[in-house]
C-alpha cells in the first residue's frame, strides 16, 4: 500500500457546527518521550522496516502540492528527489508550486482560519495527538524508510528523528499549549473579571523547513497550527518523501483542508509571493544562517503587513567540545566521535571544533583515530545499522570536499584522519579530522555541515584563555560541551561560555537534545533562541488579548476625591 488509501480520505473534517466545551479539559497526563526501538537483528521491527524500504524503492512516487486539501500534480513542473546513497535512484518526482498556487494557498489558509482559529484547543490537540500515534504505530516503518532513503539516515538516526522527536514535538506541544492557556491573570478586583485569550495571529504563518530533520519540519508547521494559525509550508527539496508522508498523516489524523498547505517549489519565487501579501503574519524557519538573514532583511524592508510579523528562526552552528585535562578520556573521545560524525555531521548541533589540552592530546587523538578506522560510510538502506551514510547532495559534497582539499594545501592545517571521498554512487565522505595550529583559523569558525572536525591543542595551563578563545572565535551560539571531572573547571566554563551556546552540555556530546528534556536552539548568529520543544516557542505564535469585564454600573462621573 502506498498512500492511495489515505489520499481518498474526505477533506471535509472541519466542524460545521462549533460547540461549547462543557468541561475543563486538560492534556493527557501520560505525555512522555516516545520510547526508541533498538531494531535488534532478526526482530519483527527489522522485518517491517525492510518491507517499507522495499516498498518505497519499488516505484517512483509522484508527490503533489496539497492546497486546501486538493492534491495538485498535473500541469506543474516537477523535480526529482534522489537517494543520496545512490544518486541514480530517483525516489519521487514532486510538483513545484506556481505563483498562482502560492496565491491559492494564501486564500485557502485565510479562509480555513475562520473556523480553525475558533475550534477549541481540545479539538485541535486531538488531531495532533492522533498524528503522533499514527507516526509511532501505523506509519512507523514507512516513516523511517522515507527518512532513511531520502535523507540518508541509518535506522537509529531516523528513529530518534522521524519517530521519537516528531511524536514528542506533537505531544509536548499539546501539553505546553494547555499550560499556556491556563495562565490567567492572578487578580480580578471586586466587581470585575479579568481573562487572557491566546489568539492565533491574524494572518497566516510561513513555515520553511530544512532537509536534515523530519521532526523539525513537523514542528515548524505544527507548533503554529496547534495554536489556531494556518500555515503555508515550504519543505526542503531534499526531504520531500518523508515530508509528504507527514502531510498525508496529518490529513488522516483529521487536519482540516487549508490549515496546512504543502507547497514545495522554488524557494525564492514562493517566498516572494508570500511576502507580497499583507496577511503574512509570521515566519517559522529552520535552515542556514545566510538564508535566514536574507529573509529577515526582506521582511524588515516591507511595510505593507497588517501586523508586525513574528520571526522565529533557528540556523547554523559551529559547536564546540572543550576538553579539560581532568576529563574522562575514553568517554570524551567516544562522545566527540558521535557528536561530530553521527548523521555525517549534518546536525546543526554537530561537534565541529574541538579544544584539547596538550597534556592528553596525543592519547586523545590516537584513541579517536583507532575508533574512526572501524567506521565505513555505507548506503543506509543496504545496511540499516551502518554508523555513517552519505551527505545529502552534490552541493554539500562539494562544500566539504573543497574544504578537505584546502586543508591539504594549508600549512596551518593537517589532516590527521580521513580525507577521502567518493561520489561515484552516493555522496560519501570519510569522517575527517583536521588539526590546526592557528586558534583563529576559519576552520574553527565556519560551518561546513558535514563530517569534518577541526581541533586545536591548547597549552594545558591556559584553560581560562581557551574559554575566552572559544567564546570569541565563532559568531554562532548554538551548542557546546565541557568535558571535565574538576568541578571548578565546569563552573568556570559554564560561566565564561554563557552566550556561546543555547544548549550547553556538561560531560555529554553537543548533539541529541530531547523534547521535554532540553529545549533546543541558540542565539547570536544561530537564531532567535525561541527554543523548539518549549512553551516559549508557542508564545511566539499567539497574540494575547486581555479581557476585562466590569460588573458594576457607574452612577456618577466624579472620583471619591472630588467630593
Ligand atoms: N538551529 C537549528 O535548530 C537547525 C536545525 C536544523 C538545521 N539547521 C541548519 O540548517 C542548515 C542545513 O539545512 P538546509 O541545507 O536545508 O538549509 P538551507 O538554508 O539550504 O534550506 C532551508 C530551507 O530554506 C529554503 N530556502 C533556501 N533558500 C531560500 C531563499 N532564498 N528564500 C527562502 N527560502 C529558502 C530551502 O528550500 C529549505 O526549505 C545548516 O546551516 C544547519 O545548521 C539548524
Ligand atoms: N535537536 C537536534 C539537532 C537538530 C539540528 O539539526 C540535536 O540536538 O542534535
Amino acid at each position: 500500500m502506498f498512500l492511495s488509501k489515505v489520499c481518498k480520505k474526505p477533506q471535509t473534517l472541519i466542524s460545521k457546527c462549533l460547540y461549547a466545551t462543557i468541561g475543563g479539559f486538560q492534556a493527557p497526563l501520560h505525555i512522555t518521550n516516545e520510547p526508541i526501538k533498538s531494531f535488534a537483528s532478526g526482530s519483527q521491527d527489522v522485518i517491517n522496516l525492510q518491507k517499507s524500504l522495499a516498498k518505497y524503492q519499488s516505484k517512483v512516487l509522484e508527490v503533489p502540492l496539497i492546497i486546501n486539501g486538493e492534491r495538485i500534480y498535473q500541469g506543474r513542473s516537477v523535480r526529482d528527489q534522489v537517494n543520496p546513497s545512490n544518486h541514480s535512484q530517483v525516489l519521487c518526482k514532486f510538483a513545484q508550486a506556481t505563483k498562482e498556487d502560492v496565491d491559492n494557498s494564501i486564500k485557502a489558509a485565510m479562509s480555513a482560519k475562520a473556523k480553525w482559529g475558533k475550534m477549541s484547543l481540545d479539538e485541535r490537540a486531538a488531531i495532533f495527538l492522533k498524528a503522533a500515534d499514527l507516526i509511532s504505530t501505523k506509519y512507523r516503518y514507512d516513516f523511517l524508510a522515507t527518512t532513511m532513503l531520502g535523507q540518508g539516515k541509518n535506522v537509529y538516526q531516523a528513529e530518534i528523528d522521524s519517530i521519537g522527536e516528531l511524536a514528542d514535538f506533537f505531544r509536548f506541544n499539546v501539553k505546553y499549549a494547555f499550560e499556556m492557556y491556563k495562565q490567567q491573570p492572578v487578580e480580578s478586583s471586586p466587581g470585575c473579571w479579568n481573562r487572557t485569550e491566546y489568539r492565533p495571529l491574524e494572518g497566516f504563518v510561513y513555515a520553511v523547513s530544512p532537509f536534515n530533520f523530519t521532526a523539525i519540519a513537523g514542528n515548524l508547521f505544527g507548533a503554529p497550527a496547534l495554536l489556531g494559525n494556518t500555515v503555508l509550508w515550504k519543505p526542503s527539496a531534499t526531504a520531500i518523501l518523508s515530508n509528504y508522508l507527514l502531510m498525508e498523516i496529518m490529513i488522516e489524523a483529521g487536519l482540516p483542508a487549508g490549515v496546512v498547505n504543502f507547497i514545495p517549489g522554488n524557494p525564492v519565487q514562493v517566498t516572494e509571493c508570500i511576502l507580497n501579501d499583507e496577511n503574512f503574519a509570521g515566519l517559522h524557519f529552520t535552515g542556514s544562517t545566510k538564508v535566514f538573514k536574507d529573509l529577515c532583511k526582506e521582511i524588515y524592508s516591507k511595510d505593507h503587513f497588517r501586523e508586525y510579523p513574528r520571526i522565529v528562526g533557528e540556523t547554523g552552528g559551529k559547536n564546540f567540545h572543550l576538553v579539560h585535562e581532568s576529563a574522562s578520556l575514553e568517554h570524551t573521545v567516544l562522545s566527540t566521535l558521535r557528536g561530530a560524525f553521527e548523521y555525517q555531521g549534518q546536525k546543526c548541533s554537530a561537534t565541529s571544533r574541538l579544544y584539547i589540552p596538550e597534556r592528553i592530546s596525543t592519547e586523545f587523538i590516537e584513541l579517536l583515530k583507532q575508533n574512526l578506522e572501524t567506521i565505513k560510510t555505507e548506503n543506509c538502506s543496504d545496511n540499516i545499522r551502518g554508523f555513517m551514510g552519505p551527505v545529502i547532495h552534490e552541493q554539500s559534497f562539494k562544500k566539504v570536499t573543497s574544504a578537505i582539499e584546502e586543508a591539504k594545501n594549508d600549512p596551518e592545517l593537517e589532516i590527521v584522519a580521513g580525507g577521502s571521498y567518493d561520489s561515484s554512487k552516493g555522496f560519501f565522505i570519510e569522517p575527517t579530522v583536521v588539526k590546526t595550529t592557528n586558534p583563529n583559523h576559519k576552520f574553527l569558525s565556519q560551518e561546513f555541515f558535514g563530517p569534518l572536525l577541526t581541533y586545536y591543542v591548547y597549552p594545558t595551563n591556559e584553560f581560562e584563555k581557551v574559554c575566552e578563545l572559544i567564546d570569541k572565535t565563532s559568531a554562532y551560539g548554538l551548542t557546546g560541551s565541557i568535558f571535565a571531572q574538576d568541578r571548578d573547571a565546569i563552573i568556570y566554563a559554564s560561566e565564561k561560555l554563557k552566550y556561546s551556546a543555547g544548549n550547553f552540555y556538561i560531560n555529554d556530546k553537543s548533539t541529541g537534545a530531547v523534547v521535554g528534556q532540553q529545549s533546543f536552539g541558540g542565539s547570536r548568529q544561530s537564531g532567535t533562541c525561541d527554543k523548539a520543544g518549549s512553551s516559549s516557542l508557542l508564545g511566539r505564535f499567539v497574540s494575547v488579548r486581555s479581557i476585562k469585564e466590569n460588573f458594576y454600573e457607574l452612577t456618577d462621573y466624579n472620583y471619591p476625591h472630588n467630593f
